[in-house]
Parts: structure tokens; sequence; C-alpha cells
């Protein structure tokens, strides 16, 4: 193909794209004009008007939203079809170049034009979908298939796919050798790319499939399964925007890492109302980053600490009174410990939680005394029951004793008592081994976790330092845990909400509409302990351990779900036991399972190191295929452990030097400050050093893997931890260690 005639194709789509953007202004104004227009029809003043209103603003001002929002790469795609593809409804208004045919413009948004022609079709629209789903042994109707790359609303080129050509005339023009490797060759920059311009067909079956039920994605390194996940996630807010917008979509990813670095996916796709959460964050006032060494992992993720904890939460409270002595009337009133313990179990037999029961239980202790008094007192001086309770209950050494017996408790402290290996025998006796025992009360700080107790308990939303520092991330699961054995603490007084307050400082004087404005924008800012989103979707779901499902699942009783994983890259050893747990969070819904089978992300090169080790240890597995070869091999260097600083940096200046975007240094998980300070000074905007842990769903140019035979032996998941590592990279890997892996 000639350049002139590359030339003039760029120019045709540039002028189609220079009319979209005038045509996408023109709305702008107009959306702002109409939200405009809604304010003012509060002046008519009838109730009617005011009600249209509120849906006129409200329908203008996310449109406006929409319109407003990034729009680099608008349109992406265009169709050419053929008679056989022609729906009349969604053609674009130009001449088709196939006789009888049709032209499609794709793009990240739906537009049309002033008679109300679509100039551009939102990529999730059904009239969009062979854009994604066309081959040549099913066209759908698609001809010529033709990917816009642009920036700055400058076409820069144009990759086309004939997949007609019987159909198509001799003049049409074919440019370029495929839009995806094009894409795939790019540099990486510190956040995730949308894919949009490029989903391929068995990806776009996953994000397409119907929103009921369990999607299950499968796939290696690679496969796109993160970018599904997220476009799924906009693809369902499009196709049925009341239900998932009102009741929320929730994607839960593996680390802070990691959601940092996806986070600008949705909004490029013009999506911002989904929750983006690591697994971390998932409880209000808490946000977890340090992970626990494996094998306390393993203990703390494990089921069996359901049972230890919900012990924890029902027995005694460590060092509270064991009786209780009341003089009344002349006679003791006495409570020794087996009738005060036969007490508290008789509370929780009525199934109410810990912190809800308080009165409940002063109930039970003052009949308990008043049967007593009643026995010992001659008639004439015995009180009724109505008439004794608030009497006693009001003496200091009664409420005194009820503090300490049934106090309100936050669960920080609750895992706290934890760290007390003599308390915890007693609730982990026949549960845990001794060895498991000594290892989770010594990963447990009491004191610093009774320092983050009010973050932890406390409904304000105010995410706490002190919490971060002494909550693990695998700690947060068994705190979302003691919460449902505990519940909330009583609610503070607050004052009274003024109901004419509509934002922080601004009263609203035309009352009623205005109020269900605001009621509707606070719908979609939900609490931070929401618990009942429309769809979750649980990214890098292999690694979520039993506890932390229990803690997803609580997000979502009544949810449909799209759970995205590698069962090779799993850090979890017990499969069985995480499956049992994914299925009594997610529920028995119809499920539809999907696989993806090419690697985007690695050179062919790069793959061949990561499935040596993973076949090292699973010689059936099956593994995707990489579709690109860099001809650049992988670097493997062994040195001495006094060599090992110099050969790090030495590796990372070099990886720096070699790529144009991001590299990632990769330790093992307990190695990471150490490292880290080892590279001070270097390039940060592009150099980011993570622990093999936090490496997980991570892309970077360049990776350099620090000491992989550590990182396989750090665990016995290890090996999988090390082929997740040694997948990062989309240019270079080096690798350096003091033994060989
Ligand atoms: N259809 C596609 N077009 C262009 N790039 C793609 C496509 N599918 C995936 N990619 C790219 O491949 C890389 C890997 O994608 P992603 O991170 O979603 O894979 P993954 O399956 O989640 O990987 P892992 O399990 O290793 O974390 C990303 O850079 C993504 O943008």
């Amino acid at each position: 193909m000639s350049d002139a005639v590359r030339d003039s194709e760029i120019a045709a789509e540039q002028a189609y794209l220079d009319r979209v953007y005038v045509r996408l202004d023109q709305l702008r104004v107009t959306a702002a004009e109409v939200e405009k227009a809604g304010y003012n029809m509060a002046r008519v003043g009838n109730y009617g008007a005011l009600v249209e209103r509120d849906a006129m603003v409200y329908h203008a001002a996310r449109r406006r939203r929409a319109l407003e929002s990034e729009h680099d790469g608008l349109v992406f795609g265009r169709l050419d079809l053929g008679p056989d593809g022609v729906s009349g409804a969604d053609a674009a208004a130009v001449a088709p170049v196939v006789p009888g045919g049709e032209v499609r413009y794709v793009g990240r948004l739906g537009l049309r034009d002033e008679e109300y022609e679509s100039l551009v079709v939102d990529w999730r629209a059904p009239a969009a979908a062979p854009f994604y789903r066309a081959t040549p042994a099913d066209r759908m109707g698609v001809v010529r298939r033709r990917s816009i790359r642009s920036t700055n609303e400058k076409v820069v080129s144009i990759e086309d796919d004939l997949l007609d050509p019987a159909a198509a005339p001799a003049d049409l023009a074919v440019i370029g050798d495929g839009a995806l490797l094009a894409n795939l060759s790019r540099a990486t920059g510190r956040g995730m790319k949308d894919i949009v311009a490029t989903i391929q067909r068995e990806q776009d079956d996953a994000i397409r499939s119907p929103a009921s039920g369990i999607t299950i994605v499968r796939g290696g390194p690679g496969t796109g399964k993160t970018a599904v996940a997220l476009h799924r996630a906009a693809y369902l807010l499009y196709a049925d925007r009341n239900r998932y917008e009102s009741g929320g979509v929730l994607v839960v990813g593996p680390s802070d890492v990691f959601v940092g670095y996806v986070s600008r996916v949705l909004p490029s796709l013009g999506e911002d109302t989904a929750t983006l959460r690591s697994l971390g964050q998932l409880v209000e006032g808490i946000q977890a980053t340090r992970h626990e060494p494996p094998d306390v992992a393993a203990i703390k993720g494990s089921l069996r600490m359901q049972r230890v904890l919900s012990r924890a939460a029902r027995g005694p409270v460590p060092n509270a009174p064991d009786k209780l002595r009341i003089l009344y009337r002349g006679e003791l009133l006495s409570l020794d410990k087996p009738a005060l313990d036969e007490l508290r179990r008789t509370v929780f037999n009525l199934g109410v939680k810990r912190n809800a029961a308080r009165a409940k239980a002063a109930g039970h202790v003052l009949d308990a005394l008043w049967r007593q008094s009643v026995q010992l007192l001659p008639s004439g001086r015995q009180q009724k029951r109505e008439e004794f309770a608030p009497d006693i209950a009001e003496r200091p050494e009664f409420v005194q004793f009820m503090r300490g017996w049934w106090p309100v408790l936050r669960p920080t402290e609750v895992l706290g008592w934890l760290g007390d290996r003599q308390r915890l025998q007693r609730w982990a006796n026949g549960i845990l081994s001794n060895r498991e025992i000594a290892l989770l009360a010594s990963s447990i700080d009491a004191e610093s976790l009774s320092g983050s107790a009010s973050a932890s308990g406390s409904r304000s939303g105010s995410r706490s330092a002190s919490a971060s520092v002494s909550v693990s991330v695998e700690d947060v699961a068994l705190l979302d845990e003691l919460h449902e054995y505990l519940g909330d603490p009583p609610a503070r007084k607050r004052a009274p909400r003024d109901p004419f307050m509509v934002a922080e400082g601004v009263h609203e004087v035309s009352t009623i509409s205005e109020r269900m404005a605001a009621a509707r924008a606070q719908a979609i800012e939900r609490p931070d302990d929401y618990r009942d989103y429309a769809h979750i979707i649980v990214d890098e779901s292999q690694d979520v351990s039993p506890m932390q499902w229990r803690m997803v699942g609580r997000r979502g009783p009544h949810a449909t779900w799209t759970i995205v994983g590698d069962p090779a890259q799993a850090a979890w050893n017990d499969a069985a036991e995480s499956d049992r747990a994914m299925e009594a969070a997610v529920g028995t819904r119809r499920r539809s399972d999907f696989t993806l089978t090419t690697n985007y992300r690695n050179s062919a090169e790069i793959f061949a190191v990561a499935a040596r080790v993973i076949r090292a240890a699973q010689p059936d597995i099956d593994l995707p295929t990489a579709v690109r070869s860099s001809g650049v091999d992988p670097v493997e260097l062994t040195t001495s452990a006094d060599e090992l600083p110099g050969a790090v940096i030495d590796a990372a200046k070099t990886l720096l030097d070699q790529v144009e975007g991001t590299v990632g240094v990769i330790t093992p998980t307990q190695r990471r400050a150490e490292v880290s300070a080892w590279l001070e000074g270097l390039d940060a905007a592009r150099l980011q050093t993570v622990g093999a842990l936090d490496s997980k769903g991570m892309e970077y140019d360049g990776v350099l893997v620090v000491e992989p035979a550590a990182i396989r032996d750090e665990a016995p998941t290890g090996f999988r931890t090390l082929y997740v590592a040694l997948s990062r990279a989309t240019q270079r890997l080096t690798t350096v260690g003091t033994q060989p892996f």
C-alpha cells in the first residue's frame, strides 16, 4: 500500500473525526443548557415542575459528565459492512465503500448528529459487537474492520483487517498489519491502558456474558483477565444502568499497588461509579498493606479461624470480674463464675450480636439477682421485679460490673486478645496445632491493635494511619469476621441532620425537589461499609483466602458475580478449601465459564522462562500462547551475597536504559524494604520495587527479579509466586540471585 493511499485514508478519517468533535462540542453546550433550564424550572414553582426539573437536571448532568470526560481516542473503530450486515439504524452518515453496504463507527460513547443519524456507536452497544467478534470464519457482515488510533484529536494511524476479500471492491484500501500487534508493542505507562480498541473475540465473549449468575474467567498470565474484568464492569453499567449504578459494582483486587495500577481504566471508559478496593481496604476505617509471612498467612486465611474467633468473641472477656456481689436490704446477693457463664451462654443462645445484647445481658443478671432476693428476703421486704431492676441497675457497683463483664467490644480489641498464647490455647484447642498457636500468637501485637481500635470500630469512615501499621492484609478478614459476632458498637448520638442542608454549609430554599436530587447523589456515594452491591468482580481470585471469601461474600448477599483468576498463580495452598469458601460466598447460581488462551503481555522469550518454572512443578499444565516474539533473550545472573546489592543496582540501571517505560524490581516478600533502599536515587518515576506477592496483576516493560530461588522457597506455593514474578514483563526480563533457580 503506497504512502499516498495511506495518507488519503488518514485524511478521510480525520475529516470524520473533526465532524465528531464539532458535534461533541455542540452536545456539551446543549447538555449544560438543559441542566440550566432544569434549574430555572424551579421558578415555575409547582410540585410537578420540581419533580420534572429533578429528572432533567439529573440526566443532563450525567450526560454532561460523560461528554466532558477525557476523550482521547474517542473514535477508534470503523466497520465497512456488506449488504448482509446492513441494519440502517446505526449506519454512519457517510457513503458506503462496499456497494449496498454501510459504514459504522465505534467509539467510547454513542453520538448522533442533528438529524439523529448515528455518528458513533458506543462500544458496548450490540451494533458494535461485530467490531470485536467478527472473524474470517464468522464475518457477521463485516468486509473490512478498521482500527483508528488518534491522539489529541489527530488521527495518527490506521490498521485494517480484511475479513471478506470476495466482497471487497477492487479499490478498497487495506492498511497496516493488525491493530492488536501494533498496540502491544507500545511502551507501558504507570497505569494500565484500556483495551477497548482491540478486545479479542474470546475476551468479548466474557465481557458481554449475561449479567445474571456467576461468570468465571480463567486464563494464564497476560491473557487479559484484568482487562476483561474492568471492561465487563463498564459493560454491565451500560447494559443495565438502573440496576448496577444504583446497587453498585464493586471491583476487588489483590493489593493497593494493583488498585493504583488499574484505577484509570474505568474512568477512561467513561465510568466513574464503580468502587475499586483491595482486600486490605474492604473494612471501613482500615487500609492494610502489610502481608504476613506465608506460614502465618496460611493460618489466618484458613476457615478454621472462624471457630477460633467465634469462641473468642463469645467467651468471657479477659480480666473481667468473675463474680458480682451486691448488698440489698441487708442481704448479700451474689453471682459466681459458673452462674455468670451460664447467663452469658443463655444470652448468646438468643442469637444476638454481642454489642447489641448488652441490655439483654444486664436484664438477665438483674433477673437472677431478683430471684435471689425473693428467696432471701421475707415477703414483706421483697420488691416487684419492675421496682427492683431500676433500683439495682443504677447502683455504681452494678454499672461498674457491667462495664467489665459485658463491655462494648471492637474487633481490633478481640483480635488483640489472640496475642496471648495461653488464652489463644483455650480458644484454639482442637482446632490449631501447638506450632500454629505459637505462630499466630506471636504475629499479633495487642498493644498496637488497641491503638487502632477506634479506627476499625468507628462508623466515621476516616481511614486511620495507626490501623494501617498494625493490621495486616490477612487480619482484615479476621476483623470483618469478628464484626459479624460483635455487631456495631452502640451508635454515638449525632446532631440530627438538617433536612434543608443540601451539602455542607449550603442551605436549600426550594425544598423537596432539591432534597430528592441530594438524596440521589447520596445513593451513588455509598457509605464505606456498604454491604449490598449489585455486582462484585473479584480479580486475582486464586489468591483470595477462605476467610477473605467470607468477607467479600458479605458485601453482596444478593449480588451477581464475575470471578477472574488463574489457579496456577495461586499463593493459597489448599485449593479445595478455597473453592468451598468461594462457593459459599457466591451461592449456587448459574455459572458460565470462560477460558482465555493468548498471552498478550510477555514476549515469547520471556514467557518461556516463566513456563519453565511452572512446568517443573506441574508438567501437564495448559499454558497460554505468547503472541509476540521480540528476539531478545532474558538475562539470568548469579552472584555472591556480598555482590548482590551492586549487581541489583547495575541491572536496574541497565533496564532503565533499555526500556522506554516502567521497570519493576520484584523481591522476596520480606526483603522489599531492603532492596528498595539499595535503589534509592534511581528514576523513581519509572521504577517501582514490589514484594513478590504484591507483583500480582502488575505489568512493567522491564522486570528485574531479585533472588528468584528465595521467592520460590519462601512458601510451599513459592514456585507459583515466582511464576507470577517472571511473567510481569512486556519487553525485558533480568534475574539476579545468589543461586540459580
Ligand atoms: N485485546 C487486547 N488488546 C490489547 N492489549 C491487550 C488485550 N488483552 C490484553 N492486553 C494487554 O495484555 C496485558 C495483560 O493483560 P491483563 O493484565 O489484563 O492480563 P491478566 O490475565 O490479568 O494477567 P495476570 O494474570 O498475569 O495478571 C495488558 O497490558 C493488557 O492491556
